[in-house]
């Protein structure tokens, strides 16, 4: 059977059961209550209010997150300082989209570009390697940053405020970046400009819409298989529908949904720049039987000219830097060459 996404095989109704394409092995199957989000741990909150002119609030959100961090590689962002009627608009703009015929979003489908750089445009969730699953899941995936590597032609036009809305989006998710890197760096010791200052002009963004299908046998599949970020810092915001888990002591944890809040993770070039201080998590998205679930994500990663190592500074006492210096682009093509493979990519270039 060819289908042109999941999207379309679930709402034409020709799918009673998952086809072999998407079942996962055994062993990465999900257990217990699928979607269930009773489980009692839970990621830290942070709460941004005051951040910007409080010095003793500052001090203590960029505590918070160096905790967080160091114990979860995630956490959750409240009063984060992006406008929630924006928020609303993207949400509105994208579910409009996924909501048009096929035939209309296939306008903006995906160019094949060489495989290190990625899809851009309407598709299917990027395929793990050959043979392996596919990911339940379609998604609208753009390059926004700089602005010179947009490509207009894959933003959608339809809805007709889809694309002011998402240059909107892009800025204010950007400006939420850079404060980020400041609380970042504040907590790893270094100048609160340092890694705004290394990424100058020097990072790239981009922002992916991800829509999971409801699945007739969510037990069997995935929206997206366990992996880590591959990139310095993501910014996620989930529908109220739940699905993302997360890794901690060999368990999983559901990131339940807060509204208008984001989930904010730190990807394998933070664990890299940290010399691993900062660890990147496995996480992973499950999809439910009966409601579609959709997420919108935006990642900053370093241009792919740009040489990522252990700062100088956190090296640490024994000045043993444990990674491997790698140009971005290098690190990004072994990714896709191994697909959602939860951090094996980041173990080969660990000394
Ligand atoms: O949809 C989600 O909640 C997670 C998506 C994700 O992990 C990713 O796109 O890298
Ligand atoms: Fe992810």
């Amino acid at each position: 059977m060819s289908v042109a996404t999941v999207q379309e095989a679930v709402e034409n109704g020709i799918l009673a059961s998952v086809p072999a394409d998407y079942i996962i092995l055994e062993q990465d199957r999900a257990r217990g209550n699928h979607g269930d989000d009773s489980s009692s741990t839970e990621l830290p909150v942070i709460d941004l209010a005051g951040v910007k002119d409080d010095g003793k609030r500052r001090r203590a959100v960029v505590e918070s997150i160096r905790q967080a961090c160091l114990d979860w590689g995630f956490f959750q962002l409240v009063n984060h300082g992006v406008p929630v009627s924006l928020m609303k608009r993207m949400q509105q703009v994208a579910w409009e989209f996924f909501d048009l015929p096929l035939e209309e979003k296939q306008r903006y489908s995906v160019k094949t570009e060489s495989q290190s750089l990625g899809t851009q445009g309407y598709g299917s969730k990027f395929k793990s390697k050959e043979g392996a699953a596919s990911n339940w899941g379609d998604q609208l995936r753009h390059r926004t940053l700089p602005v010179s590597i947009r490509q207009y032609e894959l933003w959608p036009t339809n809805p007709p405020a889809y694309r002011e809305t998402e240059e909107e989006y892009v800025e204010e998710l950007d400006r939420l970046t850079r404060l980020l890197f400041e609380l970042l760096s504040e907590g790893l010791g270094l100048h609160p400009m340092y890694l705004s200052d290394f990424f100058h002009e020097r990072d790239q963004q981009q922002m992916v819409v991800n829509y999971y299908p409801p699945c007739p046998q969510p037990e069997l599949t995935m929206g997206i298989q366990k992996h880590s970020d591959f990139g310095l810092v993501t910014v996620l915001w989930q529908d109220s529908t739940s699905g993302l888990q997360i890794s901690k002591d060999g368990n999983w944890i559901p990131v339940k949904p807060i509204q208008d809040a984001f989930v904010i993770n730190i990807g394998d070039q933070m664990e890299i720049l940290t010399n691993g201080k900062y660890q990147s998590v496995e996480h992973r998205g499950l999809v439910n039987r009966l409601k579609p679930r959709m997420s919108i994500a935006n990642f900053t990663s370093p241009l792919d000219n740009v040489l990522i190592a252990p700062i100088p500074d956190l090296v640490g006492e024994f000045q043993i830097p444990r990674y491997n210096e790698t140009t971005f682009g290098t690190y990004r093509s072994s990714f896709f060459d191994k697909g959602c493979a939860g951090k094996e990519h980041l173990k080969a270039i660990k000394l």
